[in-house]
């Protein structure tokens, strides 16, 4: 196994396309003829007003509800190729964060001495988040934003190709969130990335690609590119046009949900 974060296997991470024909909740119509490209080895990050649907196509994406058709750029299936952050950390209370961080690998089985070595890896992770000193706490004895940061370096520990996170950094203070940020861009560059955020900013920092869903049925707008390699400095002139842009399109996008609604 590559050590996580190292990006061993980043040259392998594909593009995707997903195609919905049809996604009903509750006779709402969430999604209809909805087609969304992640592109290979980019961050992609998707924005929209609460209750949109983000959630939704990021769940389809990763199987966790049926309905998509997922088709990968090299044809393989994206079984065993997915690390999952979602909304919330599910961090399993009765196992200290360490074994957390662990437990992908300790529900696929591993030896003794893998996991001696998979917990020293998981252990340099806790340190980058800045979780050192509480590998042993159970996750109830952590703040929302610790147990975030935990769930983040579980993520970054399963060292997928493709990596889907659902608001990974809404629970943390600006400064973590900032650190965090540029910790993630740096482990998680040359994977395939779908980025769920509520925020423009962070959005701009991060993603290649940006895209708001919009409407009802919704679809995706956009790309807005952001030039040069992130993680971008968010006091970026060019970065806080581009602030204005998103905004005035989430609003755009907001509005329409209302009237739907
Ligand atoms: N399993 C489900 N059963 C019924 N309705 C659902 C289900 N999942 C989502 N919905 C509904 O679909 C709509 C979109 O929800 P979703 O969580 O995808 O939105 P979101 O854009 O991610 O919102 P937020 O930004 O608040 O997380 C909402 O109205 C929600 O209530």
């Amino acid at each position: 196994m590559p050590e996580p974060g190292s990006g061993a296997s980043a040259p392998t991470a594909p593009g995707l396309t997903v195609g919905v024909r049809r996604l009903v909740y509750d006779g709402t119509v969430l999604f209809e003829n909805m087609r969304f490209r992640l592109e290979g080895a980019l961050w992609t990050c998707l924005l929209g007003p609460s209750g949109v649907g983000k959630t939704s196509l990021l769940r389809l994406i990763a199987g966790l509800a049926p309905g998509a058709l997922v088709v990968t750029d090299d044809g393989r299936g994206l079984e065993g190729r997915v690390a999952l952050m979602a909304q919330q950390d599910l961090l399993l209370p009765w196992l200290p964060v360490i074994e957390n961080v662990i437990l992908g690998y300790r529900l696929r089985g591993t030896t003794r001495a893998e996991r001696r070595r998979l917990r020293d890896q998981a252990r340099e992770l806790l340190a980058r988040v800045g979780l050192e000193r509480h590998a042993e706490a159970l996750p109830a004895a952590l703040s929302g934003g610790m147990r975030q940061r935990a769930a983040l370096a579980r993520t970054l520990m399963e060292d997928r190709p493709i990596v889907l996170m659902d608001e990974p950094f809404s629970a943390l203070d600006a400064i973590t969130r900032h650190r965090l940020q540029e910790l993630a861009a740096g482990l998680l560059a040359g994977r395939t990335v779908l980025l769920v955020t509520h925020n423009p900013l962070e959005a701009l920092r991060l993603g290649h690609r940006l895209y708001v869903l919009s409407g009802r049925p919704a679809t995706p707008r956009g790309p807005l590119l952001p030039k040069g390699p992130p993680p971008r400095d968010p006091a970026d002139q060019a970065l806080l046009a581009l602030e204005a842009e998103l905004l005035r399109e989430l609003t755009r996008s907001a509005a329409l949900l209302e009237e739907a609604s």
